[in-house]
């Protein structure tokens, strides 16, 4: 990471920075079933980092706990050098790992309540975790969304006006608001068109390269990872099964599991072609 400090689209100057988050042999289980079992990786400050693998091998329950959401149920999970358990376990420490690391969710039905305008939703975060009074808010919310290249006016609409590709960048405008240093984003973009996943990736990968923030990009997608990552972490029923650079992973996956996984996708592009 680069230790200058880079101007944003907006031409503020952003401080590089990011956060070292660390698993270790990390287990979580929901009663008999185990989600996850003795994954281990490290998530460099402001690394761009996938993690892949098919439906239910344990990627969305590792987002859950790297953001704090959920618990795990043996192992550890230090935040530069901390434990992440003893941080939640005050409301400061919370609040704190809260500006430092933000969710982006596939469903942004939980992400903005729909009874209220959009703005309402963005000055929460920004209040409560940037410390802003409203003005301040509004101030923030006109940068964030400038920025990421927002039309100002959805910013006065309900969620039900807009459209999933705009709620979206949306949601990841609640995310960025408050400058976190790590954005974990949780099949973030699967939903969306091809026209408008390459928009949201673009602000996605953009503000990790200009503020220096870590990105962690659970997807099951792999063009999208491959694009927005240089590290991936391929998991299966729960474990890793392999780890290493994206574009080296992809041309030479050494595991039989991330050969299948690749092999499928250059199937799916051959049929497509
Ligand atoms: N709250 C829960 N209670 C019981 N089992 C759960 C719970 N959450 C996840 N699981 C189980 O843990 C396993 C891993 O789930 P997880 O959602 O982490 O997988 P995933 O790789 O993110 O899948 P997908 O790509 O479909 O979202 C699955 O078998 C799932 O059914």
């Amino acid at each position: 990471m680069s230790a200058s400090t880079p101007t944003t689209a907006t031409g503020s100057t952003a401080v590089a920075r990011g956060v070292r988050i660390e698993a270790h042999e990390v287990r979580k289980s929901y009663g008999r079933k185990t989600a996850v079992e003795g994954v281990s990786f490290v998530l460099a400050p402001g690394e761009r980092v996938g993690i892949v693998g098919e439906s239910g091998s344990g990627k969305s329950t590792m987002a859950k706990i790297i953001t704090g959401l959920e618990k795990s149920s043996a192992g550890s999970i230090t935040v530069d050098g901390r434990e992440l358990n003893d941080l939640m376990s005050s409301r400061q420490g919370q609040l704190e790992y809260r500006r430092r690391v933000q969710l982006v969710a596939q469903d942004t039905t939980s992400t903005f309540d729909p009874r209220h305008r959009i703005r309402e939703s963005l000055r929460i975060p920004a209040q409560i975790l940037g410390g802003h009074d409203v003005a301040g808010a509004d101030a923030a919310i006109a940068e964030i969304t400038a920025e990421l290249g927002i039309e100002p006016a959805w910013v006065d609409r309900y969620p039900g006006e807009l459209s999933g590709g705009q709620r979206q960048r949306m949601s990841i405008a609640r995310a960025l608001i408050v400058r976190p240093d790590l954005v974990v984003c949780d099949e973030a973009v699967s939903a969306l068109d091809v026209s408008v996943q390459g928009v949201v990736l673009n602000l996605l990968k953009r503000y990790s390269v200009e503020h220096g923030a870590g990105l962690m990009f659970v997807s099951h997608g792999l063009p999208a990872t491959a694009f927005i990552t240089r590290e991936l972490v391929v998991m299966n029923a729960g474990r890793v099964v392999e780890t290493g650079r994206t574009l080296e992973l992809l041309e030479r996956p050494s595991h039989p599991y991330t050969q299948k996984l690749v092999g499928a996708y250059e199937d799916a592009d051959e049929t497509a072609a």
